[in-house]
């Protein structure tokens, strides 16, 4: 294995990709604060999930304020020197994915124009967030910190609401199905703050694009992202083309992440996204990863695999062995391919 020094990767020339811009995507809108219509809300979600297994939450509830100190703070993180990011979220144990990293995602080799905070997140409370090396953070940290695990309480609010109508949606029986696994207080769920600065080469030439964040699935449950103004996100289509995210910064984006895609027994699809950077502009945005507890047994739910006439077509897993084995793979590699059962 090559391993690069710090200096050594800041010196990487990602390649500019001269690909035209894909066509605006059509996202699907759930409005959780229609008042009222609520079996309505829940069949467009289900619609949404089957569908591109995305969609955008407006109504959502969660303060216009409290976005804007989120998304002022976070501009406020990057723009600190090198060492101080570094330091302010170090100390992670060694081979944890947590803390700060600029351009390698990841520990197999995937780069992009891209630095990010990641943060451990625990299923309960009103203090979720894990931030390792805690001992002693810097101040300005701390108030960093309070203002991340406001957000998180808020977020998760909000998506164990998106949770439960899904769970109507689809017909299930125990309506706290999905929730469960998500606010059990050994959850393991995760925050990463993006950022994508301007390149300078774009800038100059006005044209071309780069990969930010190379295409994946998310592993968990579900994901929910909000990000400024800036474009940048891009989604794959069933039919494999890939379509643009009109940015909306008022709103909340929801993946389908690949456990939910196994417990509908593949009626929902983990969609596959990516980010380009192209833009003059930076693209900051936040992303809440939901997981299960990592004891959780997760398969296919029985209801759902009675309507696909009996056919369970993925087998048993932990979501330890689940992250062990998305860890070990590259970003773009279908990691679901390895738990589907045979075909008859
Ligand atoms: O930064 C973004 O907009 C999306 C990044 C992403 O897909 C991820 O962090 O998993
Ligand atoms: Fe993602």
């Amino acid at each position: 294995m090559v391993v690069l020094t710090k200096g050594e990767l800041e010196q990487i020339a990602l390649p500019a990709v001269h690909k035209a811009v894909p066509p605006l995507a059509d996202v699907p809108e759930v409005d959780l604060g229609g008042g009222g219509a609520r079996a309505a809300a829940a069949r467009a979600v289900v619609a949404a999930c089957e569908g591109h297994g995305f969609f955008k939450v407006t109504g959502h509830g969660v303060p216009a304020g409290l976005l804007a100190r989120v998304e002022a703070a976070a501009a406020t993180f990057f723009s600190m020197p090198q060492l101080e990011k570094e330091a302010a979220a170090a100390g992670a144990p060694p081979g944890s994915p947590f803390g700060y990293a600029s351009k390698r995602i990841g520990s197999n080799g995937d780069l992009g124009w891209v630095e990010y905070l990641l943060l451990g997140v625990t299923g309960a409370g009103a203090a979720p967030l894990c931030v390792h090396g805690e001992a002693s953070p810097p101040p300005s940290f701390c108030s960093f910190r309070d203002l991340l695990n406001e957000y998180v309480v808020a977020v998760r609010a909000m998506m164990c609401e998106v949770l439960g109508l899904m769970a109507e949606g689809l017909g299930l029986k125990e309506k706290d199905a999905l929730v469960r696994l998500v606010s059990h207080e050994e959850s393991d769920s995760m925050l990463r703050m993006n950022h994508y600065p301007p390149h300078p080469e774009l800038k100059q030439q006005g044209h071309g694009r780069l990969t930010g964040f190379g295409e994946h699935t998310d592993p968990q449950v579900i994901s929910v992202l909000r990000s400024n103004d800036t474009s940048g996100l891009e989604i794959s289509l069933r039919d494999g083309s890939w379509a643009s995210v009109p940015p909306d910064r008022d709103s909340f984006f929801i993946n389908v992440g690949d456990v939910l895609q196994v417990l509908t027994n593949g009626r929902f699809r983990s969609v596959r996204h990516r980010v380009m950077v192209s833009s003059p502009r930076p693209r900051v945005s936040i992303i809440f990863f939901a997981g299960p507890p990592p004891r959780e047994r997760l398969a296919p739910l029985p209801w759902l695999v009675a309507e696909d006439g009996g056919r369970c077509r993925y087998r048993e897993f932990t979501w330890r062995e689940y992250k062990a084995s998305a860890y070990r793979t590259k970003l773009a590699e279908n990691r679901l391919c390895h738990f589907e059962t045979e075909a008859d």
